[in-house]
Parts: C-alpha cells; structure tokens; sequence
C-alpha cells in the first residue's frame, strides 16, 4: 500500500522538473512495436507506474525491453513479438494498454484484449477504435469481457471519429501507418502528445499529414524502421506544480514546462490571479493576490484540459466565491468533491456540474484517491490545509506523477511517500 502523508502551510519556492509526457510515451511504447528491426529508444521517459505496467506488457508479449530509470531511458527491441494476449493482470492496471493493439494486428495478425485499464471516471468506451479497425478490414469479435480483433492486412478508408478520442486518433493513425493506400480520420484529436506521436512516427517512416487540424490523413508504408525520440514535457504535470505554487500562494520556476501546451487553462488561471512569465524553456509561476473564482468547462485541447479538472477544483475551494465547473468530457470525475468536503470544503454537484462555494479553510484528515488526478488533487488541497492530509492510495498518483514527493520537497513543501504492506 502506498500513501501520501501532506502537512499544509508551506508556500512553495524554487524549482522544479517537469517530467515527459504519460500520455505521449505511452503511445510511442505501442508505436516503438510497429518496429520489425532494430532497437527503440526513447528519451525523457517519466518514471511512473503507467510505464512500468507497459514495461511489463510489452515483455509479456515479447518484446525485450530495457528501463533505465536514472537516464529516463527506454530500449524497445521488438523484433520478435511472441504472444497477441494482452493479459489482463496488466492491462487492465492502465489505459495505455489499448496502445498495443495496431501493433499486434500487424505484426501477427491478431490481438486479444482481456481488458482495459485506466482511472474511473464513468464510460470510457472503445466503439471508435473497433468501428475503425473494421473500416480498415479487421474482424472484431466480443466472448464475455474477451475481445478478439483479426486482420490480414490493414486496406486505407475514410474514418471519422464522433468526438476526438485522444487514445482513438493515435491508434487508427497507427492502424492505418502499415495500411494498404490511404486513410483520412475526420475529427481528430488535436492533442499535444498525438502531434509527438505522430513526429515520432513521421520519423518511423510513416506518411502522415494534417496533425494538428482535425483531418489527419495517412499514406500507408511497407515498413516502419525503430528510431530515438525524446518524448515532449507533460502538460498535465506542468498544470499541477503551477497550480501547487497558486494554491499555497508561491513562486516557482518550472523547467521544462510549455505555456502554449496548457490552452485555455492558462488563462484560467490567470483569471484566478495566477501570474506567468515565459523565460525560454523555464515557466515562472506565482500567486501572491488573493484566489479568484472561476468558471470552467472542460474541452479537447486547446480547451480547458478535464485532467486538470479535479486540481482547479481544490483551488478553487481557496478562492473567494462560488466558481462553476461542467465536465464535458466524462460522465463519472466528481468523486474528488465529496473527499474535500471531508476536509471542509462546500462543493455541490449536480450531475456533469459542480459549484465550489469558497473560500473554507481545508482541515487536514485521511482521503481517498479514487483516480489518479483526484489523488494529486488531494495532495495540492493537503498542501494548503491545515494539519495532515493522508491520501490513499498513492499507486494512482504514482500511475502519472513521477518523484512526486522529492520534487514537492525541492519546493519547500512537506509531502513524504509511505510503503507499506497492504
Ligand atoms: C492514456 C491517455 O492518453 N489517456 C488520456 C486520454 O484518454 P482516452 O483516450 O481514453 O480518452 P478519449 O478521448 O478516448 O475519451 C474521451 C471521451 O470519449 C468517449 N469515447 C472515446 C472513445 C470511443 O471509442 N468512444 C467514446 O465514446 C469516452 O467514453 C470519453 O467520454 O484522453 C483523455 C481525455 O483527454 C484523458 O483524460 C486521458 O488522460
Ligand atoms: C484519465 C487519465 O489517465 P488514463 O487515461 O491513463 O486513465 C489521466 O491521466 O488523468
């Protein structure tokens, strides 16, 4: 059992690392298997569980894998693929496991999915990769929670996604790379971390255009060849220390981190008086005026970004006020307001739509995780409480956040990371 042990008070100073992106690396785990020859390494990987879980997945089905933890490097050597079973012990530990189903399909024909993880936060369906693998020419076939795709060859077709599934647009761009012909997906995602995966492919030897405007199209290759890619900065990371510095009323210095790939939650925190300043690769983050309520709806990018709906809505318990926030993206990411009314929070929700009437003053007390962005939420809320938060389970938050407790330390702040048997 891992847990998190906050004591609140400390406002938070120096610097931080901004670790790679979780949900670009675990795409380009998946993409570095596409790769027949050769060795794939990938750089500024973020030391998380989600990465040891594809760590893990990729060998169950054959692939030699190598982490070196304190380069943040991998080498993937997927010459030979053994097994189309992606277990379900793994998979069904993170989302990034249904990354390995377009190399499966193409490098032995078949994919057997016991199951898919990732936090829950109400329906996280599939329908668009499987319509999509069948638009290409697969067969997809359901036994109880089994799923069972086969295809002898992808053939290129018109592909349309009904809302841009991030996960959705990087596979049938990944389905289609060792297609035959041409595939166009409409409504695309625009992500940051799909326009990395798709530089990283783009440098396999795929032929994609239109990353970035919602129409991607893809001209199928023989084969594609394993290259080194650095994988680019995690916004969401990037979101929660510069929210960490707002909450706690600090200055921080952010390596690494990139305005632009925060959209609309830059100038939402903004509005809540939360002042950046861009020095190159270093983001500077403070907050010394009183915390502003705020409105949020979240969006695909540049939208407001819903992973980093549960951290604003800690803040916003500090801001004096009633702020509004509407989840557009998930029918299930409130269950945060309830573990901060525990801590004395006044937060409402009804349905997709919550009010956050601040300011409470937050009280220290045990707190459960029920994902991993409610949990690193809990953390930033423990940070400004007073006394001790405990969070429960830490696994969740250590799923996306790498050396949580040692950066938060670098800042000042009094976070400790305990194990101990469950
Ligand atoms: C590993 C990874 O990259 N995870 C991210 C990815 O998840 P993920 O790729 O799973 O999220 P999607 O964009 O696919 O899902 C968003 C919404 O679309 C719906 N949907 C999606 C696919 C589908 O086939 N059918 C369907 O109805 C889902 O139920 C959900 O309500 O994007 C989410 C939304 O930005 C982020 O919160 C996750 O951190
Ligand atoms: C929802 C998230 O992740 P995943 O899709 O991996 O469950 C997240 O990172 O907040």
């Amino acid at each position: 059992m891992v847990r998190y042990r906050v004591r609140g008070g400390n406002a938070l100073r120096g610097t931080a690392f901004i670790q790679g992106a979780k949900n670009a690396v675990l795409p380009m785990i998946g993409a570095a298997l596409l790769a027949a020859k050769g060795r794939t390494v990938l750089r500024n990987v973020p030391i998380i569980e989600d990465v040891r879980r594809a760590v893990e997945l990729a060998e169950a089905i054959g692939a030699k894998v190598e982490l070196h933890e304190a380069e943040r490097t991998l080498v993937i050597d997927a010459s030979r693929l053994t097994s189309p079973v992606l277990p379900a012990e793994i998979a069904r530990r993170f989302r990034g496991s249904v990354l390995f189903v377009p190399a499966l399909l193409h490098r032995l024909g078949e994919a057997v999915i016991e199951g898919v993880g990732g936090c829950n936060l109400g329906s996280r369906n599939l329908d668009f990769h499987y319509l999509g693998y069948k638009r290409l020419g697969a067969a997809v076939e359901e036994e109880d929670t089994v799923i069972r795709v086969k295809s002898g060859g992808f053939t290129g077709a018109k592909l349309y996604l009904d809302t841009p599934s991030h996960t959705g647009t990087e596979n049938l761009i990944m389905a289609a790379a060792l297609g035959r012909g041409t595939t166009v997906i409409e409504n695309a995602a625009l992500e940051p971390e799909v326009l990395d995966v798709i530089e990283m492919l783009t440098r396999m030897g795929a032929k994609i255009s239109g990353g970035g405007t919602g129409f991607i199209t893809v001209e199928g290759v023989e084969e594609l060849q394993a290259v080194e890619h650095t994988v680019m900065p995690d916004r969401l990371d990037a979101g929660v220390f510069a929210m960490a510095a707002a909450i706690t009323g600090g200055e921080v210095n952010l390596v690494g981190a990139d305005l632009d790939h925060l959209g609309v939650v830059r100038y939402k925190l903004e509005q809540m008086a939360v002042e950046f300043a861009d020095h190159g690769a270093v983001l500077h983050v403070r907050r010394d005026r009183p915390l502003r309520p705020i409105n949020v709806i979240t969006d695909t990018y540049p939208g407001f970004a819903t992973d980093l709906q549960s951290p604003i809505m800690t803040v916003a318990c500090l801001a004096d006020g009633a702020s509004y926030i509407h989840e557009r993206i998930f029918d299930g990411r409130f269950a945060l307001a309830s573990e901060l009314n525990k801590m004395g929070a006044d937060i409402e929700v009804t349905e997709n739509r919550a009010v956050v009437h601040g300011a409470t003053p937050l009280k220290g007390t045990q707190v459960t995780a029920h994902d991993l962005r409610s949990g690193i939420a809990l953390v930033l809320a423990g940070l400004a409480a007073e006394g001790e938060t405990v969070i429960e389970s830490g696994y969740l938050i250590d799923r996306g956040h790498s050396y949580l407790a040692e950066r938060m330390q670098a800042l000042g702040a009094d976070v400790v990371q305990e194990i101990s048997p469950s």
